[in-house]
């Protein structure tokens, strides 16, 4: 499969334009680093290809396609906060049965303890919402993944852990991933290739 945003351009009301006519393509299997300073605009890209945004000019497509705006997206976007990405009203439980069908093997391999699920998101620290987060935008239908500077908030050895979880999802599925960074090492270690978006911004 092939995920494409095309000559997407955007600017937010009364604001300048910070995506100016921008080309992304990723295909299933690929794993592709976008690096920009902070304020370029990544997080704004990362929603507008997950289809939460619409671009002011541009589209998404996937096999040429554009992405329909009904049923579970093919495209799941996982936030920077994951509270600001969770229903706080609801138990962990139903927070992830939105994302559908989720296996026992998934929250073992998230570090998820089956007692979290009952408990509200008020309840669990920010990494511990994020995995959640992860489990939930890894269901069953979904092609592509964006993780949107997904592990700033948890320490090396965790950040280790949940990344090797999501790659063998990601292998094992071939999904197209595209990891949204401004951390080189993490880009390098992880990707097969790289974007600097100041170079593919017009
Ligand atoms: N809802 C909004 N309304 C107006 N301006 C916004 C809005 N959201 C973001 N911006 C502005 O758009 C620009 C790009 O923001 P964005 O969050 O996409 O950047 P980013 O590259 O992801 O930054 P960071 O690495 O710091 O998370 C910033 O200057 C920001 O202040």
């Amino acid at each position: 499969m092939l995920f494409e945003g095309k000559n997407i351009s955007f600017s937010y009301p009364k604001g300048e334009d910070i995506l100016r006519n921008m080309n992304i393509s990723i295909e299933s299997g690929e794993r592709v680093g976008l690096i920009a300073k902070s304020g370029y605009g990544k997080s704004t890209l990362a929603k507008i290809l997950a289809g939460y945004v619409k671009p002011t000019k541009g589209e998404v497509f996937i096999d040429g396609k554009p992405i329909p705006t009904k049923g579970h997206h093919p495209v799941q976007l996982i936030y920077q906060h994951p509270e600001k990405a969770i229903n706080p009203r609801w138990r962990m439980k139903e927070v992830l049965e939105e994302g559908g069908v989720f296996q026992d093997k998934m929250l073992q391999a998230m570090g998820i303890e089956k007692h979290w699920l009952t408990r509200y998101p008020r309840e669990l620290s920010s990494g511990e919402l994020q995995r959640f987060s992860i489990v939930r935008a890894l269901g069953g239908n979904t092609k592509f993944l964006i993780a949107d500077e997904i592990t700033t908030m948890l320490d090396a050895i965790n950040q280790a852990q949940i990344w090797k979880s999501i790659l063998e999802v990601v292998e094992e599925r071939n999904l197209g991933l595209l990891v949204i960074t401004h951390n080189h090492h993490l880009a390098n270690k992880i990707c097969t290739r790289k974007i600097y978006l100041e170079e593919v911004n017009g």
